[in-house]
């Protein structure tokens, strides 16, 4: 049975009701967990009252600021856990960013400062949110990201982001190795193409769609509930055996040969 009644998951990454962190954090709340959501604060507040409004019914009991950029927010994102909670069992990482010039185009036009930027939010950050839950995690603990397949192959437009997928997908199997030591898993789910707010800065994100949807085996793309369900699973007790993997939920996309 899945079951995560008396764990606490520190989600982050919801913007809105498509954010597949949204997906997660029902089929988390479902399954018993004891959220702790973060959302990206700014200075026009897109995120808050949205967010704050959307995740109620799922009861959290921490809702926090954390811009993965901003290194004190994220000290004191897991300074209120160690006061408030005592132990993290979950941290979902679903996060990413780049600026929109990059994820269209040619390849060789990226610039050095949104290469940084890229792999500072989208894949540096899982480290640095990794070092600050190793010691809260100490009765074991499972930490889950999102990738995407134009990390390990080429998908037209994906660009900055594929770099910055394929550092994020390394840095799961290193922080598997350090972090395993002491029982906490790290795993990645690599998705496939879900109309979200991120998604939609990647050019020509309805045609991935749809062509997914002619080839992949289940001849469709898939939900970010779909997505929550694989991430529950990653988290519980039922995946104890497993760490240092990418989860594909594409709808089996990824097999394909010729698409
Ligand atoms: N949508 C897809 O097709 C798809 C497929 C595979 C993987 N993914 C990955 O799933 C994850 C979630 O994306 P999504 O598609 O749900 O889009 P989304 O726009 O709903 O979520 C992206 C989140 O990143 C957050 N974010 C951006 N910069 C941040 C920062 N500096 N600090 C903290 N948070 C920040 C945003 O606030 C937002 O909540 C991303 O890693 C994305 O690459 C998405």
């Amino acid at each position: 049975m899945l079951n995560l009644t008396g764990k606490n998951a520190l989600v982050t990454g919801i913007a809105n009701d498509r954010s597949i962190a949204w997906g997660i954090a029902q089929q988390l709340h479902k399954a018993g967990a004891n959220l702790g959501i973060t959302y990206l604060p700014d200075d026009r507040g897109r995120f808050e009252k949205k967010v704050s409004e959307l995740v109620e019914p799922l009861n959290p009991s921490l809702f926090l600021p954390c811009d993965v950029q901003n290194d004190e927010q994220i000290q004191a994102t897991f300074e209120t856990i160690r006061d408030k909670w005592g132990r993290l069992d979950i941290l979902i990482h679903c996060l990413a960013f780049a600026n929109k010039d990059d994820l269209s185009g040619d390849f060789s036009k990226i610039s050095k400062d949104g290469f940084n930027l890229a792999l500072d939010v989208s894949a540096y950050s899982l480290i640095q949110l990794s070092a600050a839950a190793k010691p809260l995690m100490t009765e074991g603990g499972s930490i889950v990201t999102l990738t995407y397949l134009g990390g390990v192959r080429v998908v037209p437009n994906y660009n900055v982001m594929g770099i910055a997928k394929a550092a994020l997908e390394m840095n799961v199997r290193y922080l598997a190795s350090e972090l395993g030591a002491q029982n906490v898993r790290v795993n990645g789910i690599s998705a496939g193409p879900i109309r979200t707010l991120a998604s939609s800065a990647v050019g020509g994100i309805r045609d991935m769609i749809s062509h997914v949807e002619q080839v992949a085996p289940l001849r469709r793309t898939v939900t970010q509930l779909e997505v929550g369900n694989a991430a529950a699973f990653l988290c519980s007790d039922l995946a104890s055996g497993i760490t240092g993997q990418i989860l594909y939920v594409d709808a089996g996309y990824e097999i394909m040969g010729m698409g």
